[in-house]
């Protein structure tokens, strides 16, 4: 197995080990969740009604992938998501899965140099969970001395409002990534549509001046979906595609996807390539009967760490990508015509 403290180089770079990028993401983390649980003590404690506006407000260092690989197509990519949104347009992300998409928006988010906010798509996603809800009662208590000697007390109750992430990005001019937005309702996305065309957020919950948000002039929006959830069961209505532009993302040239599971493994350059060669190799013979991205060959290289001689022969890498792509089948006849495929497109 190799050495997980050794020094690893990419395009001349130093790039960390797996164990060193976990622990930074872990401490990303734990920053994140620090300073949101301080954002929302203070915002209550001056009294607000908008305790914990702050949560999920991500630096741009906080929110940068890591390792993030940019080789020339992936900068080009990048360069179309920025230069879009620097035109304020909402830019959707369409790709297979494991493509790199949220890698991609999120770097992408980060190179703007702007606060950065996320949120995943979901069924249980609806308005509220998009801009906000009111949560519980709020219990204050203020003291006046209108002249000499006469003291009013007062206790006020009122309801606690918490901004949720389109919110929070609408007005502190982030970028919102909404990663997987397709499996959200669509009914949910219909507050989206005035904030991108007329710069208008509305808080249904909310009452009075309140009710809405003035975007923010440099609020943007990378959403992203799976090409084939993005055209089955949700499909997004046309008024919120016809507000966005669209960057279809294929799977990577072979260079690139290298140089990608050589940033996450700690694996030879050798073997790399073998089982880059062979992930490309699968996923053209199976042709989309399932779907074969660029975390099956990061994943089949953490195996092949694990599992694989030194020259990575061909029965442990056809095991390895088997393993690798068995819970994508459901039974055992699929599972044994999977591993058939995957041993003649190496062969
Ligand atoms: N440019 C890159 N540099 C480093 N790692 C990358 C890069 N692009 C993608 N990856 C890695 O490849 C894997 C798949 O990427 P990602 O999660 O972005 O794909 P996705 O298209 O969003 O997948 P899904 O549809 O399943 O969410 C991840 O492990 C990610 O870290």
């Amino acid at each position: 197995m190799a050495d997980g403290s050794r020094e690893r180089k990419v395009r001349g770079r130093k790039i960390a080990t797996d164990r060193e990028q976990k622990e930074r993401r872990w401490a990303k983390k734990r920053l994140r969740s620090n300073g949101a649980a301080d954002a929302s003590g203070s915002a209550s404690s001056a009294g607000s009604g908008d305790a914990g506006d702050a949560d999920g407000l991500m630096s741009p260092e906080e929110a940068a992938p890591d390792p993030f690989v940019r080789t020339d197509e992936i900068e080009a990519l990048s360069d179309r998501i920025t230069g879009w949104m620097a035109a304020d347009q909402p830019v959707h992300l369409i790709g297979p899965t494991g493509a790199g998409k949220t890698a991609l928006a999120l770097a992408a988010a980060a190179d703007r140099g702007r606060p950065v906010v996320w949120i995943n798509g979901d069924e249980a996603v609806d308005t509220a969970a998009l801009v906000g809800a009111h949560a519980g009662a709020e219990r204050y208590e203020e003291d006046d001395q209108y002249v000499s000697g006469v003291r009013k007390h007062t206790e006020i109750v009122r309801e606690r409002w918490v901004d949720n992430p389109l919110s929070v990005a609408a007005r502190e001019g982030a970028t919102l990534v909404y990663n997987e937005f397709s499996r959200s309702p669509p009914a949910a996305h219909n507050v989206l549509l005035s904030a991108f065309e007329e710069g208008i957020l509305e808080r249904p919950g909310k009452r009075g001046s309140e009710r809405t948000i003035d975007v923010h002039p440099e609020f943007r929006a990378v959403l992203t979906s799976n090409t084939i959830e993005y055209a089955g069961v949700h499909r997004p209505q046309d008024a919120l595609l016809d507000r966005t532009v669209g960057v279809h993302v294929g799977f990577y040239d072979e260079e690139t996807e290298r140089e990608i599971v050589a940033a996450h493994t700690d694996l030879d350059e050798e073997r790399i390539e073998r089982v880059v060669e062979a992930t490309r190799a699968v996923r053209e013979e199976l042709d989309g009967d399932v779907v074969v991205g660029t975390r099956a060959a990061i994943t089949a290289a953490r195996g092949l760490v694990v599992f694989g001689s030194d020259d990575a022969d061909d029965a442990t890498l056809a095991d390895v990508l088997a393993d690798v792509l068995a819970p994508k089948v459901a039974g055992e006849d699929d599972l044994r015509g999977l591993r058939d495929r995957i041993e003649s497109a190496i062969a």
